[in-house]
């Protein structure tokens, strides 16, 4: 299990960002994160990627303080796509994927099979097989976003964090990422993904709602975008719709243009 346990953290000289946010993401189960802008959803993931040190409260990974394990043990564990994720000047789509294998070579291993296999089974449900040989520099902003989850996936993560992966992607390739997040749970990883777009949460099996640094709500996401907490947040932004046994949050700008 990746957990968070009364975690604090504010920037140095900045305000309190995070103020005592408890988190369990266990493998098998897919949380979505959701919360306004300057919540504290990214500096959340990079507190329990470790690329961020709390300061109170702890981070613990399959029962270990974080801090406990190698840089290169936590990269066999636990993948990360980024916002708008950085990526190394000058490499191709299937290079960039490659990377991804780095925590599980050693300093002078070669690749293997497993590594081949990896790296081809993340081009495939990412859809970038034919991206393979294409300068990364030269996709369009969803097919370098697809290429980064690939590399994201090629680690072969236990647990899988996501910030805003929806980013960019058209509405076949958000709906081929929802299905394959749910696909990736259900295989036995532990997903979170950051979601600005309600409709997106809706799909995970867990949600939490972040508020000014703290967990405002927390249950399923039905329950959270139907709670008293998402009215507070959004309030007079959104409605939320019900019908054929599901539930779908409209945005109050397109209700206007009815
Ligand atoms: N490197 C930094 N130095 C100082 N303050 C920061 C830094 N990164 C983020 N912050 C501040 O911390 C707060 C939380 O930021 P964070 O990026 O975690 O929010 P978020 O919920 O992911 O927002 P968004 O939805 O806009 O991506 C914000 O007020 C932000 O301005």
């Amino acid at each position: 299990m990746l957990e968070a346990r009364e975690l604090h953290f504010g920037y140095p000289q900045g305000p309190r960002v995070l103020a005592g946010v408890e988190l369990r993401l266990e493998p098998g189960t897919w949380l979505a994160v959701l919360g306004p802008n300057g919540s504290g959803k990214t500096t959340l993931l990079a507190l329990l990627l470790g690329l961020l040190r709390p300061s109170a409260g702890e981070v613990r990974l399959d029962g270990r303080p974080l801090q406990a394990w190698s840089a290169a043990a936590r990269g066999r564990r636990i993948a990360y796509l980024p916002q708008n994720g950085p990526y190394p000047p000058g490499l191709t789509a299937g290079e960039v994927v490659r990377l991804g294998r780095l925590p599980h070579l050693g300093l002078w291993s070669r690749e293997g099979p497993d590594d081949e296999a990896a790296v081809a089974w993340a081009m495939q449900v990412t859809e970038t097989v034919a991206l393979a040989d294409r300068p990364m520099a030269a996709l369009s902003g969803g097919e370098r976003q697809r290429v980064l989850l690939a590399r994201a996936l090629a680690q072969r993560p236990r647990y899988l964090l996501l910030d805003e992966p929806t980013n960019h992607l058209d509405l076949h390739h958000q709906a081929a990422l929802l299905r394959l997040l749910g696909r990736l749970a259900a295989e036995g990883i532990g997903v979170a993904s950051v979601f600005h777009d309600p409709n997106h949460a809706l799909a995970a099996g867990r949600a939490v709602l972040l508020e000014g640094g703290r967990v405002a709500d927390a249950g399923t996401p039905e329950q959270v975008v139907t709670g008293a907490a998402f009215r507070r947040v959004y309030a007079g932004d959104v409605r939320v719709l019900r019908g054929e046994g599901r539930v779908a949050v409209l945005p109050r700008w397109a209700e206007a243009e009815r």
